[in-house]
């Protein structure tokens, strides 16, 4: 028997297309029904086999559905439960994939129905691309998946959603919302910040009398490959996670002028310091262990 009978998925892109390749896959789903607003991502869905049927209207989507799970912007997911509440199947369980976690759950919480269950799930898995077409089964495979349970958090809803991403591949670890905004604002949201200003500012140079990113070699487009992210997503990012996001950048604005002020005075020592335990975080990284299956963490 599949672990879920009928799923609804949200937001038919990277993150639900993904999801739903995963389970369809491994047989542990019985039917798939996608909902969105554009009519060609959702017949393209249809016609990849990602999902079964589509629906525009999120509250005929979610419709006898045991499991709801939401993959929009983050700053759309609260209105969408709210829309959809009322149309829960009793016992659902509605969960998502938002890269932000505290205004998502202290909101969505409240929100659903008696009888009804709201989980909150992060996978640390994506690309810098979007839509349907983007996604693949192997997108969670072996990478880390947080969910962010609360006091109110039903123990069956719960110990359901971590099978649902352990059968996705994923190391799911649990962790309180907070927690888990402060440490994507320093692993994730950062970086993109950071890739975001680095391409305006070399883009927009005009010491050279030409558009110098056409010299752009390996270390710019490692470094900036995910400056090509969805502009959206990432705007709901930095007005969801805004307290944690400029507590990281000031933090990283500080390791900039220190670095700035060795480069400055000529400290080859000192500037030779600071790229060594830099080299040894960054190396710490790339050769971790294998990760644990399942870790709980609070
Ligand atoms: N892209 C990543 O690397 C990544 C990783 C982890 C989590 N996430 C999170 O997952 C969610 C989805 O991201 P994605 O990369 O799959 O985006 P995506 O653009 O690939 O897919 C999102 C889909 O949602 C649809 N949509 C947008 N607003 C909607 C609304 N109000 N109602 C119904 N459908 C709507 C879009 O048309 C699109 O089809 C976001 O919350 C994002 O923060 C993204
Ligand atoms: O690899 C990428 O392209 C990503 O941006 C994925 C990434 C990340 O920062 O690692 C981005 C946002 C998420 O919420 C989780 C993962």
């Amino acid at each position: 028997m599949p672990l879920i009978n009928r799923l609804a998925i949200i937001g038919v892109g990277l993150i639900g297309g993904s999801l739903a390749r995963i389970l369809r896959e491994k047989g542990e789903v019985g039917e798939v029904v996608g909902i969105g607003r554009g009519k060609a991502n959702l017949e393209r869905a249809v016609e990849l086999g990602v999902i079964d049927r589509y629906a525009h209207d999120p509250a005929e989507g979610v419709s006898g559905a045991d499991m709801v799970f939401l993959a929009t912007p983050v700053c759309t997911i609260a209105d969408i439960v709210k829309t959809i509440a009322p149309s829960l199947s009793p016992g659902c369980i509605i969960t998502d994939g938002g890269s932000v976690k505290g205004d998502i759950v202290r909101a969505c919480e409240p929100l659903v129905p008696a009888g009804c269950h709201f989980v909150g799930g992060h996978p640390i898995a994506g690309t810098e691309n979007s839509g349907v077409e983007a996604s693949f089964a192997t997108l969670y495979q072996g990478r880390r998946c947080i969910i962010t349970p609360t006091e109110h958090t039903d123990r069956g809803a719960l110990d359901k959603v971590v099978r649902m991403w352990q059968l996705a591949g994923s190391n799911v670890v649990q962790m309180d919302v907070e927690k888990h905004d402060r440490v994507v604002a320093a692993i994730s949201h950062l970086p993109h910040m950071v890739a975001y200003s680095l391409v305006n500012a070399v883009g927009e140079y005009d010491g050279c009398d030409e558009n110098i990113l056409k010299y752009s070699a390996g270390g710019f487009r490692d470094f900036t490959r995910i400056a090509s992210s969805d502009p959206v997503m990432w705007r709901d990012i930095a007005l969801q996670n805004r307290d944690s996001i400029l507590e990281m950048m000031d933090l990283f604005a500080d390791y900039y002028a220190r670095l700035r002020a060795l480069v400055a005075c000529g400290d080859g020592a000192a500037i030779e310091r600071f790229f060594a335990s830099s080299k040894e975080h960054r190396d710490g990284i790339v050769n971790q262990a294998a990760l644990p299956s399942v870790k709980e963490e609070s």
